[in-house]
């Protein structure tokens, strides 16, 4: 299917069928993947062909009304709902907006099933779905407003990895403050972390920061240093996929070392998340699942294989940066500071 206007990372249509932006590809090809099951659904969040926490909830919303939305009995319908849950649940550990939104359609299914006739139930899970997107859009814009209000002042921003538009459907999270700033005459530059293996800075947040005619430079991952040396860099400002009750984050593989490195240099350091990020049932990063991926994602660069046959690779996903080196956290509820008690 060829690409809509814009960038929608995904579109639910009138013929029930999911349209995934394929992510693998961009920016040199704008190409939906279209989803009509689960299964489906399961493969394009393993395989990222989307990815970003909240929109992988999002996704895994929809997929769980794919799996159900032809069935004619309640018995069926709770057989193919558990299916569905238990196969979009073991696609990505980390990202915690999954399992949000699992548990979001879990509730629907516990407080209607005695209520409503299963082609209702039904209808209600799929909206529940639209509702989850919808309210992600009304949070990133207010996360937005919070994270520009609290980085007044701060003119030279680094991101990492993607938390844009492509990571959740609105106008993002770390991003969508980028975006605020930008609007508001609040920003002179951005550099992006290009954010190896899977380059979501150097190809996703270079992308949506070119559509919205945004100043950046994309430098490599090991650059925070010098950056920071050199006095280049105001403030950081990245996304999560987990957060513990003491404010511990899980972010992209690549964080800490920012994080650490702010913390040495006197540079702003802020998160920037929904509160569905926030796992209140784990009190520390001691408790986060951290996602291991192939070793091929390493051991190649855009597809190329670059490493010596034979080499082994170790590809941790997503690392931890302790709550004590974080500034702050903003939520669409507003600005938390350290230290954190969720
Ligand atoms: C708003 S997206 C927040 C995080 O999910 C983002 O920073 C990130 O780490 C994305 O990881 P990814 O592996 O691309 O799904």
């Amino acid at each position: 299917m060829k690409s809509m206007d814009g960038y929608s990372p995904i579109v639910f249509n009138d013929n029930d069928e999911l349209l995934m932006l394929n992510q693998l590809l961009l920016p040199k090809e704008k190409l939906y993947v279209k989803a009509r099951d689960v299964d489906s659904v399961c493969k394009a969040i393993k395989d990222m062909i989307v990815r970003g926490a909240p929109l992988i909830g999002i996704v895994a919303a929809f997929g769980v009304y794919l799996g159900v939305r032809e069935c004619a009995s309640k018995d069926e319908l709770l057989g193919r709902f558990n299916s569905a849950v238990e196969c979009l649940s073991k696609t990505r550990p980390t990202a915690v907006n999954l399992f949000y939104a699992l548990d979001r359609m879990k509730a629907v299914v516990e407080d209607k099933i005695d209520i409503l006739p299963v082609y209702k139930l039904i209808k209600k899970l799929r909206a529940t779905a639209f509702t989850i997107w919808e309210e992600q859009k009304q949070q990133d814009e207010k996360i937005g407003q919070f994270g520009a209000n609290f980085l007044k002042g701060k003119r030279r921003i680094l991101t990492h990895c993607n938390t844009g538009s492509l990571a959740t459907g609105g106008i993002g999270t770390a991003l969508g403050i980028i975006k605020t700033m930008h609007r508001n005459g609040m920003l002179d530059i951005v550099y992006v972390d290009e954010t190896r293996p899977y380059l979501q800075g150097a190809r996703l947040t270079a992308f949506e920061l070119k559509e919205e005619g945004i100043p950046f430079k994309i430098v490599t991952d090991n650059s925070c240093g010098m950056l920071a040396r050199y006095g280049l860099v105001d403030g950081v400002i990245v996304g999560a996929d987990r957060i513990a009750r003491n404010g511990d984050t899980a972010n992209k593989i690549g964080t800490y070392c920012l994080a650490t490195m702010c913390k040495r240099h006197n540079i702003t350091f802020v998160v920037a998340a929904p509160e569905s990020t926030i796992d209140r049932n784990i009190a520390s990063a001691e408790d986060i699942p951290i996602e291991e991926r192939s070793k091929t994602e390493v051991l190649n660069c855009g597809g190329v294989r670059i490493a010596p046959n034979g080499s082994e690779a170790l590809n941790f996903s997503f690392d931890i940066t302790d709550s004590e080196l974080i500034d702050a956290i903003i939520t669409e509820k507003g600005v938390y500071r350290y230290p954190y008690e969720f």
